[in-house]
């Protein structure tokens, strides 16, 4: 049997294809605010990490940061004084979006709501928003909606740079992700193949990210707790060494997976003695970097020759493939996990 999920992975090219295609158009009078703020929850957060990322790594000018709704509304909600606030939310009913949207309103601050529901709370309560259409997912666990309000964050923040030049080749690397996605999808198969032979009979999965890819963990991993109950740690690559690297004591029952966009050469060395610390953990690698393959029996090539910033979607879809045929081969209904909803409605 087949369920929802595998199919919404496999509308991902057709829905960036139309995010790739959508207009941004930011009111001016909104462009005046220096300081942004990306907020969301599960996914929608890491979405959210993916639209302040883009910021860190390509302006000096605008001061951008992401927050879990609930942490925006118990601790930080005085930074949105003054700041343009991006809220995303696939259901656009997620209660904690709603109080932050609120909030951010009585302190002058400026909503612009990303959603996959048109008709949703979101939308009523934003300045300004952007619809992903055909987002809506019937499976929990977000997949191609995770890609499409990524892509709409870092397409927003890229429209918000001060440098023509770097925006006209950001844009063409963005017109290049739906393809990509195809092809990555196209290794289903694969993918298959990883989860059958390395995660099946783990408690516990590690991940190694950095930069553009530690995100891509988060995400990551969130999909394997959401749909096969398994315990997962995320950390930035070289961060392992500095405590968790104690784990290697259950090294039978770790899957590990490292995470690597090409990094310049000057760390390349570093991070081939990493790999080799770790090389009773047997990482599963998933790179675009062809040079890190020989370390390991179980590597994905990731397509993508593009920015390392733009990359998190290429890099996120193996996650979720894998997460999907670990979960059926668990036996769980990977649309529908034990005690989770859809959006949580109560705060
Ligand atoms: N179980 C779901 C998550 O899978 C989802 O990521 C989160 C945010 O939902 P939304 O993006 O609709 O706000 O809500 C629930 O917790």
């Amino acid at each position: 049997m087949e369920y929802w999920m595998i199919r919404s992975i496999r509308e991902t090219p057709k829905i960036l294809k139309d995010v790739v295609k959508t207009p941004i158009d930011i009111p001016e009078d909104f462009k005046r605010y220096k300081r942004i703020l990306f907020i969301g929850c599960g996914s929608s957060y890491y979405s959210s990490l993916a639209g302040a990322y883009t910021f860190l790594r390509l302006s000096s000018e605008i001061k951008a940061v992401a927050f879990p709704a609930s942490e925006f509304i118990l601790t930080y909600s005085n930074l949105s004084k003054d700041s343009l606030v991006f809220l995303s939310s696939r259901s656009g009913e997620t209660k904690e979006i709603i109080t932050a949207a609120k909030i951010v309103k009585q302190q002058g601050g400026k909503v612009i709501g990303i959603t996959c529901n048109e008709s949703s709370t979101l939308t009523k309560v934003s300045d300004a928003f952007y619809i992903i259409r055909d987002g809506e997912e019937p499976n929990i666990p977000a997949t191609k909606s995770f890609s499409a309000i990524t892509l709409i964050l870092q397409k927003i923040a890229i429209s918000l740079l001060n440098d023509t030049e770097a925006i006209e080749s950001l844009e063409k690397d963005i017109s290049k992700i739906p393809k990509v996605a195809k092809k990555i999808i196209e290794d289903e198969k694969e993918f298959m193949k990883i989860s059958d032979r390395t995660l099946a009979n783990k408690s516990l999965f590690v991940h190694l990210g950095s930069g553009a890819t530690y995100i891509v963990t988060l995400e990551g991993a969130l999909k394997f707790r959401e749909t096969s109950y398994i315990a997962n740690e995320v950390f930035p690559m070289f961060e392992f060494r500095h405590g968790p690297i104690a784990l290697k004591v259950h090294k039978d029952k770790i899957a590990t997976f490292l995470v690597l966009h090409k990094t310049c050469k000057e760390y390349e060395e570093n991070i081939r003695r990493f790999i080799l610390e770790i090389n009773d953990l047997k990482p599963i690698i998933i790179t675009n970097n062809p040079e890190l393959s020989e370390f390991s029996d179980n590597t994905y090539l990731v397509p993508w020759s593009g920015s390392e910033v733009l990359s998190i979607i290429p890099f996120v879809i193996p996650y979720q493939i894998m997460a999907y045929y670990l979960s059926i081969s668990l036996g769980h209904d990977p649309d529908n996990p034990s005690g989770l909803a859809k959006y949580v409605s109560n705060f």
